[in-house]
């Protein structure tokens, strides 16, 4: 820190450095805060989730299962039929849905909420000051909400695209691809393999671990290893890919022809160039901070995947509230970004959602816990809407005090939403299973799981006490 000299004077209170889901949040929490706050993107704005990641795979998914429903119409009694798919209108309407929420994340919605928007590139000159294309700017406090690059394999002589390059290359094409294979068998991988193998791509989809979705819990893995398969998605599992003179082959030895290749192997912080190094702000994977998301300099802080561990959305937006206010206060008053309570949700049908703890991070971390299942082949409306598959699981400490909950089912990223508040909320699954829940909805499968956490916690003393009483009462 003796190398720099702290200006007396600083022409901003904070500069964010990105304008993703991260960077926006955090210089609108600034700017509501009454600070003068310059926001830097140097491509567009909104970042990886509206232009290459969450906003074109959630339109794509739709498209995708808008076809998965007219092949299995069946099962409703109406003539299944085989969809014509235009891959080309189907890449238009992803590309318009991104148009459409494009204002949301604009230059002019953000400078009407009061924030300062530069477009071009910065560069940390030193631990005060940003070069943005040969503008100088100072500031007390400056947030790094750079974001995350798909990570590269190593395969020499084959063209491999990634979430950032593959949407312009599938919109060029005029089908989908015979011969896809994707990289990675994480949440992009497994959502895109099962979206584009509906509408009408060969894929094969190359997971270099023993299983697919390896954050959750093994049968969550089984369940999504099952679904892709029935539609058709080649999975190798425990294979990794190498190239050959310009071929793709596996370690197995299998040679995979291919159109196109997309490697979805996990994202790594963006931290090249923009002047991280010749401030010694180590980083590796994500940019290194501390529980108050702080870099070694307390005045340079880091939110969203730059930051990691989450790599999601609305973590990022989460961490741009700590990030602005303690970039603005910390020197005064600071508070820890808190996790506790980050629900996550993979967009396979059926969607996998989670909020809090799985089973195998509960057993590591020595908790005691217990697991109540409901299966979803159970649940009255799942079962009328042809949608009875999948379950609620959750994973609870001393008097149903709720540490994680895992759905697997139709609309389970908006079932997570109620155990997200629960938790939030500190409430017990004894208060979840005396909340009304309208009949018939998805939502009872979370009363119902409660109700089976109760059952098992009856008293039998209790209940051999009642029936003795009730049979003195009849006489
Ligand atoms: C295919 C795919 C699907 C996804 N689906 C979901 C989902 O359904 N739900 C979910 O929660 N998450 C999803 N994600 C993850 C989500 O997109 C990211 O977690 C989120 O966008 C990260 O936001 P961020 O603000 O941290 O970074 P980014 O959105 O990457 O923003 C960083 C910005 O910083 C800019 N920048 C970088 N360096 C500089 C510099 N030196 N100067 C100026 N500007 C700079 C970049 O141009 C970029 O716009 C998905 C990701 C992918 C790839
Ligand atoms: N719905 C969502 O919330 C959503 C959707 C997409 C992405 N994301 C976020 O984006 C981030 C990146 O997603 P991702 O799916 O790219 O990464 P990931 O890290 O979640 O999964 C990557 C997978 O690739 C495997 N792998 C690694 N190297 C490999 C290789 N050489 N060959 C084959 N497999 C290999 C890993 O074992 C892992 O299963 C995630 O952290 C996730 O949080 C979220």
């Amino acid at each position: 820190m003796d190398r720099w000299t702290r200006p007396k004077r600083f022409d901003r209170n904070l500069i964010v450095i990105g304008g993703g889901s991260a960077g926006l949040v955090t210089a609108y929490v600034a700017a509501a805060a009454q600070a003068k706050v310059t926001l830097v993107e140097a491509g567009e704005m909104g970042g990886d989730c509206l232009n290459t990641g969450c906003v074109p795979s959630k339109a794509l998914i739709r498209a995708a299962k808008a076809a998965a429903e007219m092949r299995g119409a069946a099962r409703f009694g109406i003539v299944p039929v085989e969809p014509v798919v235009d891959f080309r209108a189907v890449m238009a309407r992803v590309r318009a849905v991104i148009d459409e929420i494009a204002p949301h994340d604009s230059v002019e919605r953000y400078e009407g909420l009061g924030v300062e928007v530069i477009r071009g590139r910065a560069r940390l000159v030193d631990p005060w000051t940003v070069d943005v294309d040969g503008r100088r700017l100072t500031a007390r406090a400056i947030v790094l909400a750079t974001g995350a690059e798909p990570v590269r394999p190593d395969l020499a002589g084959v063209e491999v695209f990634t979430s950032e390059t593959v949407w312009d290359a599938l919109a060029a094409r005029e089908k989908p691809p015979e011969r896809m294979v994707i990289l990675g068998g994480g949440p992009i991988g497994c959502e895109l393999a099962q979206a584009l193998r509906r509408l009408g791509a060969g894929v094969v989809l190359v997971e270099a671990g023993p299983r697919l979705l390896p954050r959750e819990d093994a049968e969550v893995s089984d369940l999504a290893l099952r679904v892709l398969e029935a539609e058709g998605v080649t999975v190798r599992l425990g294979v990794m890919a190498g190239a050959v003179g310009g071929a793709l082959v596996l370690s197995d030895g299998a040679r995979l022809e291919a159109d196109l290749v997309l490697a979805a192997i996990g994202r790594r912080a963006r931290v090249k160039g923009f002047g991280l190094e010749e401030l010694g702000i180590r980083a590796d994977r994500v940019i290194e901070t501390d529980g108050y998301l702080r870099t070694r300099f307390p005045h340079i802080l880091v939110a969203g995947d730059a930051a990691g561990p989450f790599q999601l959305t609305h973590a990022g937006a989460h961490q741009g509230w700590f990030a602005a206010m303690n970039g603005l206060f910390g020197d005064v008053w600071k508070t820890k970004a808190d996790y506790r309570v980050m629900p996550a949700v993979t967009y396979m049908d059926p969607e996998i959602a989670r909020v809090g703890l799985s089973e195998a991070e509960a057993r590591a971390q020595g908790r005691v816990f217990e697991v109540t299942r409901y299966g979803l082949d159970d649940l009255d409306r799942a079962i009328a809407d042809g949608a009875a598959r999948g379950f609620v699981k959750v994973i609870s400490g001393k008097g149903g005090r709720i540490l994680g909950v895992t759905v697997a089912g139709a609309h389970a990223g908006e079932l997570i939403a109620e155990w997200a508040l629960a938790m939030k909320a500190g409430l017990r699954l004894g208060q979840v299973l005396g909340t009304v829940h309208a009949y018939p909805t998805m939502a009872e499968s979370a009363k119902y799981a409660a109700g089976i956490w109760r059952r098992a916690h009856l008293d039998p003393r209790l209940l051999a006490l009642l029936r003795r009483f009730q049979d003195w009462r009849r006489g």
